[in-house]
């Protein structure tokens, strides 16, 4: 979020943290963002990366997207490829990664895209880049992925439309609408409140409500796969809060069974397999969860990263090409005694503290700064669900 607010503020545009903590952001209409920005320190997120690289990419303004060691490891190509088709003029370090230049260009050229990987952060960056192009920029999506930018679009006065086809979801962007100021509440990110539901499921005794949980269907994989294990997860006071369903949630620990994890899950439960498979490590039997090849380009390779980490934990762990099998401890507390190198990856730090709240011996995570990547207050949250005098969440 700060890497985005700083990056859009260089490019132009005035955006403020106000004393309630909600963000304000003057806009500067579309196509207006008319400063050339020289380096836009994107930090740790390739969401904000690649969705910005879109924006830029319609307007004429060269920008060059620098990175922490973990962000200029991964993939950009997949943005690259239809933003250079829209016109854009970018130029990557080898293998498509950062440090990239970007030259944006007005007016860019419609175009419709068929996504080759399921990635909604390649959507939004057309979608984005759509904007300010004139004409009908179409994303053909065979795969459906999360759906936030299309419902903010449309929210904010985009002419914007989501058909289905054979081909799959078809949306469609009519370029140079000028969207509507709004005042939006953000609902809470079901990736942060997977942690808890997994940490009640495996602490005995545990009966936590995490409350204000958006359940867009397109994210709620992590939730069916808890409740095939045995889950016990109750959703209290659906609702609906920036046109998006949320509800509290309402977890009690209970005894987990090892399942095969549909892999047509992924897509909405991608950023949650790290703490599934800490669930996995207490479930009774062997989890499988194949078909999750995208894990090896996040922020760190997940798939290895979480292979090392419940291993170093007493976790019996096979690694796959596209994901781990797991044998679980039936409920016990896994042995622990280990110092888990998180790779700069806040999912893995994370997911860890999760698995060392019932470990025998003390998890130790060798740097937990990368947690405010998405959840800066996690560490509050879980000294008041511990009972620290004091925390805040
Ligand atoms: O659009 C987004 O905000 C995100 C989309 C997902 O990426 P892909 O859809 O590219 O897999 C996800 O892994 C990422 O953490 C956030
Ligand atoms: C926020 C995440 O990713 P990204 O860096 O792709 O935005 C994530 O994978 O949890």
């Amino acid at each position: 979020m700060l890497a985005t607010a700083a990056a859009m503020r260089a490019m132009g545009a005035r955006i403020e943290r106000q004393a309630d903590g909600s963000w304000q952001v003057d806009g500067v209409g579309v196509g207006g963002l008319l400063q050339p920005a020289t380096a836009l320190d994107m930090g740790n997120s390739g969401t904000s990366t690649r969705l910005l690289m879109g924006l830029v990419a319609s307007h004429l303004i060269t920008a060059t997207f620098i990175g922490d060691a973990s962000l200029s490891g991964r993939p950009m190509g997949r943005v690259i490829e239809p933003l250079e088709r829209m016109g854009a003029a970018i130029t990557a370090s080898p293998g498509g990664r950062l440090p990239l230049m970007l030259r944006g260009i007005t007016p860019a050229v419609p175009i419709e895209y068929t996504l080759p990987i399921a990635s909604a952060q390649v959507k939004s960056a057309i979608l984005l880049a759509g904007l300010n192009t004139p004409g009908i920029t179409r994303v053909i999506e065979p795969i459906p992925t999360r759906d936030h930018s299309e419902r903010m679009l449309a929210g904010f006065g985009a002419t914007l439309t989501v058909e289905s086809s054979p081909a799959g979801r078809i949306i469609s962007i009519h370029g140079e609408a000028e969207l509507k100021p709004q005042a939006i509440t953000v609902p809470g990110d079901p990736s942060s409140a997977a942690f808890w539901l997994v940490a009640a499921s495996i602490v005995p005794g545990s009966d936590m409500i995490v409350r204000n949980v958006g359940l867009n269907p397109t994210r709620t994989g992590v939730i069916a796969a808890l409740r095939m294990m045995g889950a016990d997860i109750v959703e209290l006071d659906g609702r609906t809060v920036g046109g998006e369903p949320v509800a509290d949630l309402r977890v009690r620990h209970a005894p987990l069974t090892a399942i095969e994890v549909p892999p047509d899950l992924a897509p909405s439960m991608i950023d949650e397999y790290p703490v599934l498979f800490v669930a996995a490590a207490f479930a009774t039997g062997r989890t499988i969860a194949r078909g999750a090849h995208e894990l090896r380009v996040k922020e760190s390779d997940r798939i290895a990263t979480m292979a090392a980490a419940l291993s170093a934990c007493g976790v019996a762990v096979t690694e796959h090409e596209d994901g781990l099998s797991i044998d679980g401890s039936g409920g016990d507390a896994i042995p622990g005694g280990a110092t888990i190198a998180s790779k700069l990856d806040h999912r893995i730090a994370m997911s860890m503290v999760v698995a060392g709240l019932h470990a025998a011996r003390a998890v130790t995570i060798d740097d937990a700064a990368p947690v405010a990547t998405s959840y800066p207050r996690f560490f509050m949250s879980l000294d008041r669900l511990a009972g620290i005098t004091g925390a805040d969440a």
